[in-house]
């Protein structure tokens, strides 16, 4: 029951939502019954089929039309007195500046990406407007509250960052289907239909000392002449016979593993049947409606149906043939697309045919799909849940109740019948760079790192800003903007080549560099230290970057490279990462407000008695008993092993 004074509260309130799908949805619409009078939505997105399932003010009429415009309608249907704004925008604008946020007494977040929700957080610390933070994949989700000063700032703690994988687990030792869907995707798929500059380590193996490079390379261009069932057989028995037989000659790697078995066509189907394979005509297909397709091409029904080897092999061949046939113009710059029928079929089918090589369970291509796409199905009810703790918390803030507010975390497994868990929010981290102006360090080799690696690897992908000006000292190096004259431009361009201790103001070891986005109104310093050598395979970067991800515990943490954002860059470029899934409403984890990738499963365990039924009284120790375990499960869902990351030696004070 709403109390008056809550409903006072809610009735004079103007609130800003950012995002109308999953989460958005639903929090319009409870928004509205709850009494919210003046919301304003920012939503940059299009009705699309697949957000009908869920997105349940949108229908199939609307398909095409702005989110953030039909959930307004729909929602003025039922309550047509209230005033809602839709806006259909990228939050990031320069429209949306801070006095744009200042109008509001809170803003919601229901969006599914990390680069929005630093920038939503960091506009409501300028503006000093308070922010909901939520996310939910699957059935997890979690609601956060963050109040300039008071709480964590959404960026306080550092967000994991991809899973990765080892560059010679995928190309010679795979143990996982996930493993053999890194291959297929990122290195065959790749090398065949993608850009041909680009680095691929298809023909990179450890165990491989044999073959050359340009050996490799050659089998992957198609000869003059060569007929595609000719050629599709050529790269068949290349990659799942010759390739695994080289990788068997090195009788070291297969000690302690089991040896692969390889596989040519020869033996699977015979040539005679590869060239019959499925009824397309290259000149039937030209005029053939798209999306092509493999499975209907061979009259295969059922994504959900395991193919057999010999079924995997068939698709592989026509797949390849159809991309040959039908798609030829876009050979050479396709990149794996998880709605791409064909490219799917293609993956499934050669992750399959490895697997198969390999000993490892064989997938349906509904399961390689979601595997390949990082695919976690939204769960409407978690986003119903979440939008309702959503308001929960927003009244509490517009009432200013600071004892009351709640980090909630939406649990997967119930715990004494609970899966809520409540979470006293803590207190600003003081080494944030974003909420606490904490100095940030970088390593990095002066004389040969240039100030466009800083720029780009640094201060946009890692601090996200996406409007960044460089000084040292009073000495503008860098700035973008519209109102820069000619002269500044290329004296800027200039200095992007430049390396740092040949900038006009020389940066070296000692110096603070002030990085600053003026959208964002947010600045910082970074600490330069000059360091000679760096781990190629550690630090591809050449820059290593710390400062606010530090924490004792997480030094200590086996798992510090996954909940620690500097590390991200230390991602070797020879390892193979699964992209976090950025179009899902993406949960956090409970300990850590972290958001995690999605297609990770999850498992609370050891929920200690006393920390329920009332979490909230014990967060330290809710952050050290609640740990989430990987899942090495065999049916190649990937998995993040995150710890609390803030346990023993982590003292973080509850708001009080
Ligand atoms: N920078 C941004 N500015 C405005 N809206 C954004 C921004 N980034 C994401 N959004 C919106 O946040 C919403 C997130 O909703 P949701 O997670 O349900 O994703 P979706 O795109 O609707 O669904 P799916 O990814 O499953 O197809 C989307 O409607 C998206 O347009
Ligand atoms: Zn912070």
């Amino acid at each position: 029951m709403t109390s008056e004074q809550q409903l006072t509260a809610i009735k004079g309130a103007k609130v800003l939502m950012v995002g109308a799908g999953g989460i958005g949805c639903e929090l319009l619409k409870t928004l509205a019954l709850s009494g919210f009078q003046d919301i304003h939505i920012i939503d940059m997105d299009t009705i699309e089929v697949s957000n009908l399932n869920r997105q349940f003010l949108f229908r199939k009429s609307h398909v095409g039309q702005s989110k953030a415009k039909v959930a307004r309608d729909a929602v003025l249907r039922f309550r047509p007195h209230i005033s809602i704004t839709p806006y259909h925008a990228n939050v990031k604008d320069p429209d949306f500046k801070v006095d744009f946020f200042k109008q509001f007494n809170v803003v919601l977040n229901g969006l599914d990406n990390l680069d929005a929700r630093r920038h939503v957080n960091r506009l409501c610390l300028a503006a000093d407007v308070p922010l909901i933070e939520s996310g939910t994949t699957g059935f997890l989700g979690q609601v956060t509250v963050h109040i300039k000063g008071k709480t964590e700032c959404y960026e306080c703690q550092p967000k994991p960052v991809p899973k990765t994988y080892p560059v010679c687990t995928i190309t010679s030792t795979p143990s996982k289907f996930i493993h053999c869907i890194v291959w297929a995707k990122d290195l065959l798929f790749a090398k065949l239909f993608g850009d041909k500059n680009q680095d691929n380590d298809l023909n990179v193996r450890s165990t491989d000392a044999t073959s050359s490079s340009e050996h490799a390379e050659d089998v992957f261009e198609r000869k003059k002449g060569e007929g595609i069932g000719l050629y599709g057989r050529r790269i068949y028995d290349h990659v799942f016979g010759y390739n695994i037989e080289v990788a068997l000659s090195n009788e070291e790697t297969w000690k302690n593993r089991n040896r692969p078995r390889p596989i040519y066509s020869r033996d699977v189907l015979p040539f005679k049947l590869i060239q019959q394979n499925g009824n397309v005509d290259k000149n039937l297909m030209a005029d053939a409606p798209s999306p092509v397709s493999a499975m209907a091409s061979l009259g295969l029904k059922s994504p959900q149906d395991i193919w057999n080897l010999k079924e995997n092999s068939r698709i592989f061949f026509e797949s390849l043939k159809l991309f040959l046939v039908k798609r030829e113009k876009e050979i050479g710059n396709l990149t794996f697309d998880k709605d791409d029928q064909l490219a799917v079929e293609f993956v499934t089918a050669a992750a399959n045919v490895r697997a198969s090589s390999f000993g490892i369970l064989l997938h349906s291509l509904f399961e390689a799909k979601g595997i390949a796409g990082n695919i976690v199905h939204a769960v409407a009810t978690t986003n119903a849940i979440i939008a309702g703790l959503i308001v929960i918390e927003a009244v509490k803030v517009l009432q200013n109740d600071a004892n009351s507010y709640r980090m909630t975390y939406c649990l997967e497994h119930p715990s004494k019948k609970m899966l809520l868990m409540p979470v006293e929010p803590f207190e600003p981290n003081k080494s944030c760079y974003v909420c606490s102006e904490m100095p940030l360090l970088l390593e990095v080799n002066t004389h040969h790192s240039k100030l466009r690696d800083i720029v780009e690897k640094i201060v946009k992908a890692k601090l996200g800003m996406s409007c960044p000006l460089v000084m040292h000292g009073s000495a503008l190096l860098y700035e973008v903007g519209d109102d820069l004259d000619k002269d500044m431009v290329a004296n800027y361009a200039a200095n992007l080549d430049k390396v740092l201790s040949g900038l006009p103001s020389p940066v070296t070891g000692g110096t603070i560099l002030t990085v600053e986005d003026l959208h964002q109104e947010l600045s910082c310093n970074i600490n330069i230290k000059h360091r000679e050598e760096f781990d190629k395979e550690k630090e591809p970067n050449g820059m290593v970057l710390s400062g606010w991800t530090q924490s004792p515990a997480k030094e200590k943490d086996d798992n510090a490279s996954i909940n620690n954002g500097a590390s991200a860059s230390n991602a070797s470029s020879h390892a193979f990462s699964l992209e976090v899934k950025e179009d899902s409403e993406t949960a956090i984890v409970p300990v850590a407000t972290g958001s995690v990738p999605t297609g990770k499963k999850r498992k609370m365990f050891d929920i200690s008695e006393d920390s329920v039924p009332d979490l909230s009284s014990v967060p330290d120790e809710v952050r050290s008993k609640n740990k989430l375990e990987e899942i090495d499960d065999d049916d190649g869902d990937d998995v993040v092993l995150l710890d609390d990351g803030c346990s023993d030696g982590v003292k973080k004070k509850r708001l009080r």
